[in-house]
């Protein structure tokens, strides 16, 4: 118990300098492969329910992985953890509580475990010492012990305390939805920056928990006259006083480091925004199809051309409209329910491509199983990071998925919406036209006269602006376009009457 890592107990994978985690700087996001089947393990929701309902501990069936061959079986249990799902159906409706237990299962299975069972308990509150009831830790520990799982994972946000005490008694590893969350996206993590930044929000996860072994020691001492009792002076303390130590000096020096990467992507961004292109960012709840809905926008020949913006994050493409507009189109980390405070706060300096965009596309799937859960959750993140004022466009994708009668209340929930599969193509034109008529035009309207020495400054108008006509005189090309301030200032000494435009 003397190492941060082993203190935490918590993640498999803890934020080790040399065991780097990995982030996928290019959609980064948590890939959830659940599909929303449904399962029942409740007929009714609310007051209806008798004690024994009360304190029944439910079986979820069909939440176990799905195993392709046997070469995969022998593969995964050579690699890979073994879990059981443990909930709290604590309010809300049926459908909420199996949509969470889902996407809990789907997560595990990104991180890379084995899902063996899955069980809910409907209760009040999740029980202050051990999540469930201490009867139903008991049983959960024969599900544990019956099915060889080596670890519980619990749908929430545990104390150190009930993480430890369910340890007890289950005999395996136990860890939360937030450690879960936190070691995918260690796993995913590639980018200098996105690696900094999940191993901050780690260390950010473990260190309360550290502070939670002190402080039962603390009280310990409190209860012996204020002094330490045996076993928990001298150097024991000393260790955890020099692991936290070890943890702010490490926390600090990656805020730092994650500070300068922050300045750099702010002279990016700064330099983009005085070229005055329009800035779309896409953001929605994991796998809505964001990163899909990118390819079809900048791969789809009408809208755009595929070309990556050297200069630019590789997150970040650059789109044309059918008007010869053109604008950035930037990909971001999917989010999830209760994503994690501290990925949240670690991804801040990211997230902020939202935070500066004239437009978020808030990408949503409406084939999940809570399409209007997701629309919120993701809502709230935007509020989190101060993008809940960034003009937001809705965009349902996999429509193709969704059955009519979803898709009749989908409509009438969120009217604005733009309906699309990008698997299919479907509602591609309308998104197109919609974006068009979102994005800001460029500011100033300006007939000129260059000289055909300064074709660049041409290219740039069509780069930059919207050509409203273009001719080929004796004298150079005349072009009317609306432009950018900026490139307005460089165009002015080319500037001619409007009537030479006809
Ligand atoms: N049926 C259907 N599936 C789709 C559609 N669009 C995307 N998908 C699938 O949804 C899954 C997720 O797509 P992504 O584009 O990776 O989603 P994402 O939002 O970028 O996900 P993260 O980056 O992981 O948050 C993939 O399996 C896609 O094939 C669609 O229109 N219809
Ligand atoms: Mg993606």
């Amino acid at each position: 118990m003397s190492l941060p890592a082993d203190a935490a107990m918590a993640s498999t994978r803890y934020p080790n300098p040399n065991l780097s985690p990995s982030f996928d700087g290019d959609d980064g996001g948590v890939v959830l492969l659940g599909d929303g089947e449904g399962f029942s393990f409740f007929d009714e929701q609310g007051d209806g329910f008798d004690l024994e309902e009360r304190g029944a501990l439910r079986r979820i069936p069909g939440l176990t992985t799905e195993l392709e061959d046997v070469t995969e079986v022998e593969y995964r249990q050579l690699r890979l953890e073994r879990v059981v799902l443990i909930g709290v159906w604590t309010s809300g409706s049926l459908l909420e509580a199996e949509a969470s237990m889902t996407e809990l299962a789907a997560l595990a299975t990104t991180a890379g475990s084995m899902v063996l069972d899955a069980l809910v308990q409907r209760r009040d509150r999740p029980d202050t010492a051990t999540f469930v009831g201490s009867g139903k830790a008991r049983e959960l520990a024969d599900v544990v012990a019956s099915t060889g799982a080596d670890t519980v994972i619990c749908d929430g946000e545990l104390t150190p305390g009930q993480l430890r005490q369910l340890e007890e008694v289950v005999k395996v590893k136990v860890i939360d939805r937030t450690a879960l969350i936190l070691d995918i996206f260690a796993q995913h993590a590639t980018s200098r920056e996105g690696k900094a930044q999940v191993e901050l929000a780690q260390l950010q996860y473990m260190l309360p928990r550290l502070r939670g072994w002190g402080e039962s020691m603390s009280r310990a001492a409190a209860s012996s006259g204020g002094r330490a009792p045996i076993g928990t002076r001298g150097p024991g303390e000393t260790k955890i006083e020099t692991d936290r130590r070890r943890l702010r000096t490490r926390m600090a020096k990656l805020r730092r480091e994650l500070a300068a990467m922050a300045t750099v992507r702010e002279t990016k961004r700064s330099s983009r925004r005085r070229g005055a292109v329009p800035a779309v960012a896409i953001a929605g709840y994991t796998n809505a199809g964001k990163s899909s809905l990118l390819n079809r926008l900048t791969g789809a020949g009408v809208l755009v051309e595929d070309a990556l913006f050297a200069t630019l994050d590789p997150t970040v493409r650059r789109a044309t409209l059918p008007d010869g507009r053109v604008f950035t189109l930037a990909d971001t980390v999917g989010f999830v329910r209760h994503l994690p405070h501290q990925i949240v706060e670690a991804f801040r300096s990211t997230l902020e491509e939202v935070v500066d965009a004239d437009l978020v596309l808030h990408v949503v799937d409406g084939s999940a199983p809570d399409p209007m859960g997701q629309i919120t959750a993701v809502r709230e993140v935007l509020a989190e990071i101060d993008a809940a004022g960034v003009p937001e466009l809705v965009v349902v994708n996999k429509v193709d998925a969704v059955d009519p009668t979803t898709l009749a209340v989908l409509r009438k929930a969120v009217p604005d919406a733009i309906f699309v599969s990008a698997r299919s193509g479907t509602g591609l034109a309308e998104l197109v036209d919609a974006l068009s008529e979102r994005i800001p035009h460029p500011e100033i309207e300006m007939s000129l006269l260059v000289p055909y020495t300064r074709g660049d400054l041409v290219s740039r108008i069509h780069r930059d602006g919207e050509v409203l006509s273009v001719e080929h005189t004796g004298a150079g090309t005349a072009v009317a376009a609306r432009v950018p301030v900026s490139l307005a200032a460089e165009l002015e000494p080319f500037r001619v009457a409007e009537a030479l435009r006809n």
